[in-house]
């Protein structure tokens, strides 16, 4: 497969949105980029006259890490699509770094529930995908990132559900992406690994400076990793609340008085 075949929605690292990581631009793995901040101004989506997203203003700080909860079928992924610039609003704006998004944003990067790993490609080819200038070392020190390291030369198909999202994560991060989409990245996994994913995900979002969107059907995981969580319903905001709390938010009872707040919206 060439990377002309590579598509953005799948998560890979495509030819043209190398800029971080492979042109000099000066930025190693140890230097952070900035969050960029999306700003949507009166977005609207429809499909066939049907809308999905009325009307949404929504303003994103540069590296928040926003959550978006809400039922099936509500928008969220739309959502992320419109701010990843794969889709168009019917009407209204959707703005990243202050500039209208045109096509699939550079400084983007998706995860989705399934880490869509190329099963002809070993651990480290699957993560520096898109080759170029010292791919191998950029895609090692990803790994390296998410704890990896060691398995870089096996096949994906020898790794558990919870190692493939680490790999997809590092095929992530290995373009050093100032917006993080993550569309219910371990809505497929077990309790714990699910835990150990989120402590993972906190430290590297918090070490990188990105701004993350995490959409998901698990209010808690909402709440354990947000600064903020948005219910979408109906296609608007119902709600959109701080999350308030120090982390890591060990505090049970207060995480919970949170959920069971927010469900109620959703
Ligand atoms: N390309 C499309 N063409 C037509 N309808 C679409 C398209 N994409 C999404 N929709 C519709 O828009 C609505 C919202 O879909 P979306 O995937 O954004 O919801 P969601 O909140 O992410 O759902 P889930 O939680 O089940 O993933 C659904 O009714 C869906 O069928």
């Amino acid at each position: 497969m060439t990377n002309a075949l590579l598509h953005v929605e799948d998560g890979y690292f495509v030819p043209e949105l190398t800029r971080n990581s492979l042109a000099p631009s000066g930025r190693s793995v140890s230097s952070p980029p900035k969050g960029l901040s999306i700003e949507l101004k009166g977005a609207s989506k429809a499909f066939d006259h049907r809308v999905v997203l009325d009307r949404l203003n929504l303003a994103i700080e540069p590296g928040e890490f926003v959550a978006v909860v809400g039922r099936s079928g509500g928008g969220k992924s739309t959502l992320l699509r419109l701010i990843a610039g794969l889709d168009r609003p019917s009407a209204g704006e959707v703005a990243v770094g202050g500039a209208a998004a045109q096509g699939a944003h550079p400084a983007a990067r998706l995860m989705f529930q399934d880490a869509r790993l190329l099963p002809w490609q070993r651990v480290i080819g699957n993560v520096g995908i898109a080759r170029g200038p010292n791919w191998r070392d950029l895609a090692q020190a990803a790994l390296d990132e998410v704890g990896l390291g060691d398995r870089a030369n096996e096949w994906p198909s020898v790794l558990s559900g919870g190692q493939r999202q680490r790999v997809a994560l590092a095929r992530a991060l290995v373009s050093r992406p100032d917006i993080l989409l993550l569309d219910e990245p371990f809505g497929a996994l077990d309790a714990m690994t699910r835990v150990e994913m989120h402590q993972l995900l906190s430290r590297i979002w918090r070490e990188h400076g990105f701004t993350a969107i995490l959409i998901t059907h698990d209010v808690s995981e909402a709440v354990a990793l947000a600064d903020r969580v948005i219910v979408l319903r109906e296609g608007a905001v119902a709600l959109d609340l701080a999350v308030d709390l120090p982390r890591p938010r060990r505090d049970e009872d207060r995480n919970s008085q949170l959920a069971s707040r927010i469900l109620s919206y959703v």
